[in-house]
């Protein structure tokens, strides 16, 4: 089986990333099963630059294939706010529940129809001899009044799926990823990219 390195060390993007890959007979490595002390400044203003820096920094270091994910939220009634500082928007350390917290204060007199909002996720993958490449996924949704669900991770509980009636953290981790950004993100990969896959 093909093994592919993914340069991140949240272990809910290891799961989903696990399932999405083994689909498609790859098994994957994270950072959290490689023994070196990695740590990335994620300070590109874009998804795509800062998923292309975590991809070829660890390219640096093994060898291998190496896909990253950089990804986050953006709402409309907060101008793309969090973007590219989501896992950092309640403070440099990185809680999910201080995250949410905060972004349901700060849409606290906003009606429902103006809490349109989408995950995005950039997906890069670096090569030791070839150009890295980068595609886009993204999944539209609106922010919740409440958190709802215990599956996922980070902004899941209030991410509302106004088609399914339900939060992506009320999703099955299956389902989540049959209509997720990351999935969506790699869908485009295996599109553009088919002799690799
Ligand atoms: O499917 C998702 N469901 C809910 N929340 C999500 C999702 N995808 C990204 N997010 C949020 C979590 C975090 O607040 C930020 C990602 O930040 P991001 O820098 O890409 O990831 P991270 O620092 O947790 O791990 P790493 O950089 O090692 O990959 O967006
Ligand atoms: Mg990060």
């Amino acid at each position: 089986m093909k093994t592919i390195i993914i340069a991140t060390k949240n272990e809910g993007k290891v799961a989903e990333f696990r399932a999405l890959f083994a689909e498609r007979g790859f098994q994957i490595r994270s950072l959290n099963d490689i023994d070196e002390d990695i740590s990335i400044i994620e300070d590109a203003s874009t998804f795509a630059g800062n998923a292309c820096k975590k991809a070829e920094t660890i390219v640096g270091y093994t060898g291998n294939v190496v896909v990253a994910d950089d990804s986050g939220l953006e709402v409309e009634a907060l101008d793309g706010k969090p973007g590219v500082y989501s896992a950092r928007y309640a403070g440099d350390e990185k809680n999910d529940q201080a995250n949410n917290q905060k972004l349901l204060r700060e849409l606290e007199n906003v009606s429902d129809e103006d809490r349109k909002a989408r995950f995005v996720c950039a997906l890069a993958v670096a090569f030791p001899d070839r150009e890295t490449e980068v595609v886009i996924g993204t999944c539209e949704g609106k922010i919740a009044q409440e958190p709802k669900g215990d599956h996922g991770f980070g902004y899941d509980p209030v991410f509302y799926l106004e088609d399914k009636h339900k939060t992506m953290a009320q999703l099955t981790s299956e389902e989540k990823n049959e209509i997720s950004h990351r999935a969506n993100a790699l869908k485009k990969l295996e599109e553009e990219w088919k002799e690799w896959f």
